[in-house]
């Protein structure tokens, strides 16, 4: 996020359980023979909540990937109860992923905080981006009175 390693970073704190293979968390904690240490994520999510205001756990990949095979992330956060915010774009295929992912959100009674709209990477062609921007949107108004809907912009140093 542009800014130096925290203490906590260093302490790992922030990345409680790190697996070799860059995969879906079920098949890399597999392939390390390692299962996830979901006390330990809890643990350092609890440290990190007494010494900040708000701590963002980020999922690997999608709402629907296992933690295990009998663990989705979706079932996490409804686990945990965590307030949920949820990041897409306006790439080809987004109002079916998105809305997808809404009917799952909505059927686990999950708290959609936020929708975060991704507008990077920077297209020529708005024409999808913004249409897919616009039902999004809207969709959200009539279905998730209750969630903010919020542009991020492309961030020249990440
Ligand atoms: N708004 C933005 N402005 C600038 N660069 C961005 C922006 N959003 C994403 N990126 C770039 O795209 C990369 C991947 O984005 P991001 O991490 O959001 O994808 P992801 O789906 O979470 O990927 P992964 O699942 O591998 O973490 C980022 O590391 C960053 O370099
Ligand atoms: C390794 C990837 N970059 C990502 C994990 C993606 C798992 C996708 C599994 C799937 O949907 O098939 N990790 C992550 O988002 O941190």
């Amino acid at each position: 996020m542009g800014i130096p390693f925290t203490q906590e970073d260093k302490k790992g704190l922030t990345m409680p359980e790190i697996f070799s293979y860059p995969a879906s968390p079920h098949l890399a904690a597999r392939l390390d023979n390692r299962p996830i240490d979901f006390d330990k994520i809890k643990r350092s999510t609890q440290e990190l909540s007494e010494r900040y205001d708000y701590v963002l756990l980020e999922g690997a990949g999608g709402l629907m990937v296992p933690l295990t095979t009998e663990l989705l992330t979706i079932d996490y956060i409804a686990q945990e109860q965590y307030p949920l915010i949820f990041v897409t774009s306006g790439k080809l295929g987004s109002i079916n992923h998105t809305l997808l992912s809404l009917e799952a959100i909505q059927r686990r009674g999950i708290t959609l905080d936020t929708v975060l709209y991704n507008l990077y990477p920077t297209v020529e062609d708005k024409t999808i981006q913004n249409d897919t921007m616009e039902f999004i949107r809207t969709y959200l108004k009539k279905n998730f009175p209750g969630t903010k809907f919020l542009l991020v912009p492309e961030i020249s140093e990440i």
